[in-house]
């Protein structure tokens, strides 16, 4: 039996980043890029104007003050999209929008609130400043700069700026293609006639929404049956795949053959059994180069196992430098007691209070109780070692569900 962390650091030591390949920009959201992206072009392409008021040179507006207004004369208009035709002289203005360019001669503009305008002419009351409510060329990026380095996850600021850039396709990290392999004579399609001695099978319903979250490709391979011919039939197109996942059969029974196949199919094995819970029967190894799992078939223990090492494989895999979820420190409402030489997942509801954490138990923890999943937003990670857990103490608590941090204002969610 290994160990959490062990497991875990065989599993990363051999798993690399795949290669790049280049998607449409809004395609790019939430992946990483394979490229630097650097300014191509200068933006804003030139000065212009960050307010809507008149174009001026600032010498002509010093004496400006409400009790001694200045007249200049309005020799243009200047609507956002449009290029000035006309240098501003002496004693001259152009009206100007945001956005549109500043004219040959003017150094500030001076807002319209400031101005009245009569027929051709208008009234400052304020003097401007040098380069005042100008916004000037390169002032956001300047030509040639590292805008975005490679390795970011793509945001909407990231798609905007790209935009922004003219860069239609950009360079990401591919996705892998994980292959998800359900065993059990028990199982059934969701849409079967349900008996008493069938279970549906939700693990390959899990995973791949797993999968999905983690911004992979699913590859659904159905249901394999507790049979030599049966699973090589299944595991065997599932090699095509990048990373290849099972669920089921990977235990002591009778019918766990799950990782004789995995030998029989060319996998070197490299660990069965991790010093966890749940997750324990989960068996590891490689085959051509890519990770195979045999996750355990308890519809929690696949959860747990996926979160555990295949998600940080793939995010890996995708480019990701940040593999792993957040933590918090959050004090256990109730106590446990557990076996010390296996790490505990615990199924935790994670709430904020006076300035801190609590995480209260979503019920009942054995490995087949889903619902305890359904209603826990974070795992509770008791270490190897320990043998109880006293109600108040203080645990680490992975999130698996970010937005628990979020304010909730009742009021916000009254239906009308
Ligand atoms: N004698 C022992 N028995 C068991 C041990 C052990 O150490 N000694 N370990 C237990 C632990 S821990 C786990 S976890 C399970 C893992 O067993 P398998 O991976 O072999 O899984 P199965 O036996 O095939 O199924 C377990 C359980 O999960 C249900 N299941 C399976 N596949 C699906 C699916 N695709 N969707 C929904 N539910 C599924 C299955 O019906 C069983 O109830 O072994 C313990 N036994
Ligand atoms: O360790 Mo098993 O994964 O509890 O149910």
């Amino acid at each position: 039996m290994i160990q959490v962390e062990d497991a875990l650091n065989i599993i990363l030591k051999e798993t690399f980043p795949l290669g790049a390949e280049k998607v449409a920009v809004l395609e790019s959201l939430g992946r990483v890029l394979g490229e630097s992206v650097y300014g191509g072009r200068i933006i804003p392409p030139r000065d212009n104007s960050s307010m809507d008021g008149y174009a001026v040179r600032e010498v002509d507006t010093q004496e400006a003050s409400p009790s001694n207004p200045i007249i200049l004369d309005v020799i243009e208009d200047i609507p956002a999209g449009s290029i000035p035709k006309r240098a501003i002289g002496i004693g001259q203005a152009a009206r100007i929008m945001t956005g549109a360019p500043i004219p040959e001669g003017a150094d500030a503009v001076v807002k319209v609130e400031d101005t009245r305008q009569t027929g051709q002419r208008v009234e400052l009351t304020v003097a401007a400043k040098k380069a005042e409510n100008i916004r000037f060329a390169g002032e956001d990026v300047r030509e040639g700069e590292e805008v975005i380095p490679a390795g970011t996850v793509v945001r909407p600021a990231e798609v905007g700026m790209m935009a922004a850039l003219g860069k239609s396709f950009v360079s990401v990290y591919q996705r892998p293609v994980v292959a998800v392999i359900a065993t059990g004579d028990e199982l059934a399609d969701i849409d079967d006639p349900v008996s008493s001695w069938k279970i549906v099978n939700s693990n390959a319903y899990s995973l791949t929404a797993q999968i999905l979250q983690c911004g992979a490709v699913p590859l659904l391979m159905g249901i394999a049956r507790d049979n030599r011919e049966d699973l090589l039939a299944k595991f065997r197109p599932a090699l095509r795949a990048d990373v290849i996942l099972s669920s089921g059969g990977v235990s002591v029974g009778d019918y766990d053959m799950v990782k004789d196949i995995m030998t029989e199919v060319g996998t070197d094995i490299e660990f069965w059994r991790v010093a966890m819970k749940p997750g324990k029967p989960l068996v590891y190894g490689r085959i051509s180069g890519k990770p195979i799992f045999g996750l355990p078939g308890n519809p929690v223990s696949t959860m747990v196992s996926f979160e555990q090492f295949v998600r940080p494989v793939l995010l890996k895999m995708m480019g990701h430098r940040f593999l792993f979820r957040r933590t918090v420190q959050a004090v256990l409402k109730e106590g446990l007691d557990k076996q010390p030489e296996l790490t505990y997942f615990v199924r935790v509801h994670v709430e904020r209070k006076d300035g801190g954490y609590v995480a209260v138990l979503t019920g009942e923890q054995s490995s087949g109780i889903l619902k305890s999943m359904v209603r826990a937003n974070g795992l509770a990670i008791l270490p190897k070692g320990v043998r109880n857990i006293s109600s108040g103490e203080r645990v680490t608590v992975q999130m698996i569900d970010d937005s628990f941090n979020m304010t909730l204002n009742p009021e916000y969610f009254q239906e009308r």
